[in-house]
């Protein structure tokens, strides 16, 4: 690459240079064979566009305070080593089928300025459980796909998600967003945000704090391009209409 990381991509390569390979492949691997880390990003690639602003100003908004809690508090506050947030979240995602339990990390959450309980699942049986268990989002995650293998990638389970919570809370979602075309997609199937990990780990791995920062500035244009080129004005806008799955691709060849 000459000059200026102009992808996430690129920042990933200049990650990859800039740190020691043991750092390297800990952030950037998977679980056992990676089946599951290479699908999380090849399972955006199989959705299409069926035609042809700004989610990170919305996750990064002053109004969306219930947002902001992940973003800003539990995933950056986990990169920067603090202890709180990551605790109470590995705690939940254990615990969080248990009502009494959730209720007490709700109230523990509220009384450290934080408004909301969200719990991570991949399967939409669970992500109805957790609602009736007290949580006021749901993200889907498959945990970076570090955890268990040959899970399905998380893009490809959103949409039930989406169906099955019905609309009671919001759903986000994580796991493979390395394009603005893929948060597009993402909202299309549903998502009200999404959320990025290895990203920004790339982006401090190999410019610092400023890395970061373009990180995300990357991912908004690229959003904003393809919000453009797909004909809608803003985030608003994205529809259904908007994508074709793998799986609407095959019905439509039989
Ligand atoms: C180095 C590393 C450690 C992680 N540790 C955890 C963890 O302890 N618990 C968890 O739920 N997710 C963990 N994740 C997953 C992230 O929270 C997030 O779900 C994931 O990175 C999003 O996918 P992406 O990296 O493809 O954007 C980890 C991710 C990375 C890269």
């Amino acid at each position: 690459m000459a000059g200026e990381p102009v992808n996430v991509n690129e920042f990933e390569e200049l990650s990859r240079q800039a740190l020691p390979n043991m750092y390297y492949d800990f952030f950037a691997g998977g679980a056992e064979d990676q089946y599951t880390l290479e699908e999380n990003i090849e399972a955006f690639r199989r959705i299409i566009g069926a035609a042809s602003c700004d989610v990170i100003a919305l996750i990064f908004s002053e109004k969306t305070d219930f947002i902001k809690f992940w973003c800003l508090e539990a995933k950056f506050s986990w990169i920067q080593g603090l202890s709180f947030t990551c605790k109470a979240v590995r705690f939940i995602q254990t615990f969080a089928l248990k009502r009494e339990i959730t209720e007490h990390m709700v109230r523990r959450a509220e009384s450290n300025g934080f408004r909301a309980i969200i719990l991570t699942t991949d399967t939409p049986a669970l992500a109805m459980k957790a609602i009736e268990a007290g949580a006021t989002g749901i993200i889907v995650s498959n945990h970076g796909a570090r955890q268990l293998d040959y899970t399905p990638a998380t893009i490809s389970v959103l949409e039930e998600v989406v169906h099955v919570v019905q609309g009671k809370v919001p759903v986000l979602i994580e796991g493979g967003i390395r394009r603005g075309r893929d948060i597009f997609k993402a909202l299309a199937l549903g998502a009200k945000a999404v959320l990025i990990g290895r990203p920004v780990i790339y982006g401090l791995a190999a410019k610092g704090e400023s890395g970061v920062k373009q990180v995300i500035e990357i991912l908004k244009n690229e959003l904003e391009q393809t919000i453009a080129l797909a004909g809608c004005c803003t985030v608003a806008d994205i529809t259904r209409n908007y994508v074709k799955t793998e799986k609407e691709r095959l019905l439509g060849r039989m």
